[in-house]
């Protein structure tokens, strides 16, 4: 798979002295949906204003499709960093039409543009109108003029009640589906959980865990198993790869999935090995204890 945004060793110093981002390393392959994940302040908006080029790094470098950043690559990422500046008493397709003037786009996009985040039946309403739902959908259309092949969202739920949060993140994933990288900035875990692929943790501009999401949730599961080789097993459990450390509790042993791998992986590195589990549970944390562990967690080194 192609990456199409390669992060290295990137450091943000503001000018007030606040060290935004420390050598940051990252890479977003073609096709996937990336979360930046991070408490307020962890330097999510920093990052994508540097990769924006809204922003200079202090050190460090980023590619886009294997290139340094010029204009005609500008035009395969729509961002929406902030909400953008639409005309009040103007329609959506009014200020959509301005801004495709402003993209080069074609006018002819700007109804299918509108069908993909709902709009169309609305399209000749004034902006003034919009709910904030609205509003953030209309922004997310405007993004998507000019056909980019990367989307750039910083917190595109923030400020929806459930409903907006739910309509973005279908369109999200529906953009998705069409083949579209999407980048987005978080600071919940479980709106990353539900629409990414991939993710990033950021803590006071560290990286602290990247990787898929499904490996990096289940990195904290504890798995419960049982066996009758109970000797053997022991044994055997301090040379899988798959298990980062385990405890014994009378005819149970509790162990804890290292970074990458499955409860499945685990399963069949014991039945490899001639080991056969009677029982397997996995005992999933909640996304908030998940969340808390990841930002905790000094040891938890970037996949
Ligand atoms: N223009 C600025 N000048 C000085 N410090 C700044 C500036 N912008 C951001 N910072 C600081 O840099 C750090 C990272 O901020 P940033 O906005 O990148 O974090 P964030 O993860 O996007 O947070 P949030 O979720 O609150 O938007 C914070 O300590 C913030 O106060």
């Amino acid at each position: 798979m192609a990456n199409v945004l390669e992060i290295q060793n990137l450091s943000k110093k503001y000018p007030g002295g606040v060290q935004a981002l420390q050598q940051l390393t990252l890479t977003v392959e073609a096709g996937s949906i990336y979360g930046l994940l991070g408490p307020n302040g962890s330097g999510k908006t920093t990052t994508l204003g540097i990769v924006l080029d809204v922003l200079q790094a202090s050190q460090g470098t980023y590619n886009w499709f294997g290139q340094s950043l010029k204009k005609e690559t500008k035009r395969r990422i729509g961002a929406i960093l902030e909400t953008p500046n639409f005309y009040p008493y103007l329609s959506a397709s009014q200020n959509l039409k301005i801004i495709a003037d402003i993209k080069l786009a074609n006018h002819r996009e700007i109804d299918s543009v509108l069908q993909t985040v709902g709009l169309f039946p609305r399209r000749h309403s004034a902006f003034k109108g919009f709910s904030l739902g609205m509003k953030q959908r209309l922004a997310l259309a405007a993004a998507l003029l000019g056909d980019p092949e990367v989307l750039v969202l910083d917190e595109p739920t923030n400020g929806l009640d459930p409903q907006g949060i739910a309509e973005v993140r279908g369109i999200i994933q529906q953009v998705a589906a069409q083949g579209k990288t999407i980048i987005l900035a978080s600071h919940l875990l479980d709106e990353v959980q539900k629409v990414c692929t991939h993710m990033a943790v950021l803590q006071a501009g560290k990286l602290k865990v990247a990787g898929r999401v499904d490996a990096i949730l289940a990195q904290h599961d504890q798995v419960i198993i049982r066996t009758e080789n109970i000797t053997q097993a022991l044994g055997l459990l301090p040379q899988l790869p798959q298990v980062s450390n385990f405890r014994q509790e009378e005819n149970y042993l509790m162990l804890t999935l290292a970074n990458g791998y499955s409860s499945a992986d685990l399963n069949q590195a014991f039945f490899q090995s001639g080991i056969i589990l009677s029982e397997l549970t996995v005992r999933k944390k909640s996304l908030e204890s998940q969340f808390l562990d990841i930002i905790k967690d000094k040891n938890t080194s970037p996949a």
